[in-house]
């Protein structure tokens, strides 16, 4: 298959909304599947064994989450503030990473090396939705509408590993960057 150039993302099911536009894809369980899980509070807001759900207050499941052999689950918030991707992309290697959009529309860009020849996907995430990338999904991330709040799910080891190589230069070891292919 011929590799696809940077631009080239794969069309899927168009969103119902002003804010989709060339590229983008609906997110949803099954065209998210080879980079990780999605989480949708009123797809998700069913009854179950570890749900309670009344008008008054709610609660059921959005997702287990991996943060990798003897990791620990890092909490963090992250904001976004710009319409263009960077030239690379991150993948993390240990651990699973969550993004869930509170204050405004994100547009998650997505490759793996082994899905599609690398194909780039973008997906909306919109505030009340959340994604849990596994490791090795290539990723960045731009808002719709300037500036984005979001909450992450990551892994503390990656998170102090990311932290220093972007303030010092040094290699990450937990982190690897590539800009899509092609
Ligand atoms: N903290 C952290 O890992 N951030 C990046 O992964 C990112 O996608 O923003």
């Amino acid at each position: 298959m011929k590799s696809p150039s940077r631009s080239h993302v794969t069309l899927g099911r168009r969103e119902n909304s002003d804010l989709a536009g060339d590229g983008m894809l609906e997110l949803t369980p099954e065209a998210f599947a080879p980079f990780g899980r999605v989480m949708d509070f009123h797809a998700q807001q069913v009854p179950g064994s570890s749900a309670f759900l009344s008008a008054a207050t709610s609660f059921f499941r959005a997702s287990l989450f991996e943060p990798g052999a003897d990791g620990t689950t890092d909490l963090l918030w992250v904001s976004y503030d710009r319409a263009e991707p960077p030239e690379d992309f991150e993948a993390h290697l240990l651990t699973e990473q969550a993004l869930i959009p509170i204050t405004g529309t994100i547009v998650q860009h997505l490759f793996r090396d082994d899905v599609d020849d690398g194909t780039v996907n973008r997906f909306l995430v919109r505030p009340g939705q959340g994604i849990v990338m596994s490791p090795g999904s290539f990723h960045t991330t731009t808002s719709v509408d300037g500036e984005a709040l979001c909450l992450m799910v990551s892994r503390v080891s990656t998170t102090d590993d990311l932290s220093r190589s972007l303030q010092t230069g040094c290699q990450a070891s937990e982190t690897v960057f590539a800009p899509p292919p092609g």
